[in-house]
């Protein structure tokens, strides 16, 4: 029963200031356990999103439901926990003092020991805060955000100014925790994070969703794939004909053949001309991200 409520429904969501539209009925449906990036290009309206979600910022027109309620009280109940870019740490703690001290401000939670753990930061339990890198102290941000052991997990671009490896162990931690059933919903403008971490992205220009699906729905949305065979004298005309094809390309000997449905392209190919040394390749996700995000 519970799972046919979606963790996070956004319905026709809209946030203006002065003449900027942040968001521009914007609507997103988050079913329980999924892992979702919120992927968009500088000022998209990710953060102002985020914050409507989470009830830090009251939409101008549109609805936020978190379980079916209030997300107010979502985030009262524990429900929900945010890991936010910045702040709210003190640097003179010690990473176990800090989650200890934060565990009394909450009538209920989990063990200090586990929320270390899950976070990947016992081995730096003493360690002061101020001596922590940034990688370490988001991972710390997530160990605090886990105290009530919410269901539903946001990150508002979490790995800013991170170096690569601070990068890969945060999002290992989220990923490890995420298989317990947590939804994650996380705002990124890193397309390699969104296509590692992600089961679902949700692509956003201009405050409102332009491409949804998975890391492979959304290459081929855009993109579709691109099949390259070494063909002499190809015939041109016949190749563009085929159902998906988009472009045909000729470069001396060689043929690509730009479609939405590549065995198609193959299968042709394949049977019916001499074409040999096939390769199939899906475009990456930039290209996707690229096209999809392209003012209009
Ligand atoms: N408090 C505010 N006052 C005025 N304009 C704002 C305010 N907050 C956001 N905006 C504008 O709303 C638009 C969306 O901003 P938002 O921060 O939500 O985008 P974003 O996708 O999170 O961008 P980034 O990736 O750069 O953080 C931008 O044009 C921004 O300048």
């Amino acid at each position: 029963m519970t799972d046919s409520v979606p963790a996070v429904d956004l319905a026709g969501l809209t946030k203006t200031f002065g003449a900027v539209t942040a968001v521009d009925g914007l609507d997103l449906r988050i079913a329980p356990g999924e892992v979702v990036a919120f992927l968009g290009p500088n000022g998209a309206g990710k953060t102002t999103t985020v914050d409507m979600l989470l009830g830090l910022a009251r939409p101008d027109a549109g609805t936020v439901r978190l379980f079916g309620g209030d997300p107010a009280d979502a985030v009262r109940l524990g429900r929900v926990a945010a890991v936010m870019q910045t702040g709210g740490l003190l640097k003179d703690l010690t990473v176990a003092e800090t989650v200890r001290m934060t565990a009394h401000f909450y009538g209920h939670t989990r063990p200090v020991a586990e929320v270390l753990e899950r976070a990947g930061i016992t081995g730096i339990a003493d360690r002061a805060v101020g001596k922590c890198s940034g990688g370490q102290q988001q991972r710390l941000r997530f160990a605090l955000a886990l105290l009530p052991d919410p269901d539903l997990m946001v990150l508002d671009e979490p790995t800013t100014g991170m170096d690569v490896e601070g990068r890969r162990d945060f999002w290992q931690a989220i990923r490890a925790d995420a298989r317990s059933g947590r939804t994650v919903l996380f705002a990124t403008h890193y397309l390699d994070e969104a296509d590692a971490y992600a089961d679902r992205i949700v692509l956003i220009r201009q405050g409102c969703v332009v491409a949804d699906g998975t890391t492979a729905e959304i290459k081929n949305l855009a993109a579709g794939r691109v099949v390259r065979a070494t063909l002499p004298g190809a015939d041109q005309a016949a190749l563009a004909a085929l159902p998906g094809v988009r472009s045909v390309e000729v470069r001396g000997d060689v043929v690509l053949v730009h479609s939405e449905d590549s065995d198609v392209v193959a299968r042709h190919l394949l049977t019916r001309t001499g074409a040999r040394d096939l390769e199939i390749t899906s475009r990456n996700l930039e290209d996707a991200f690229l096209t999809l995000t392209a003012s209009a």
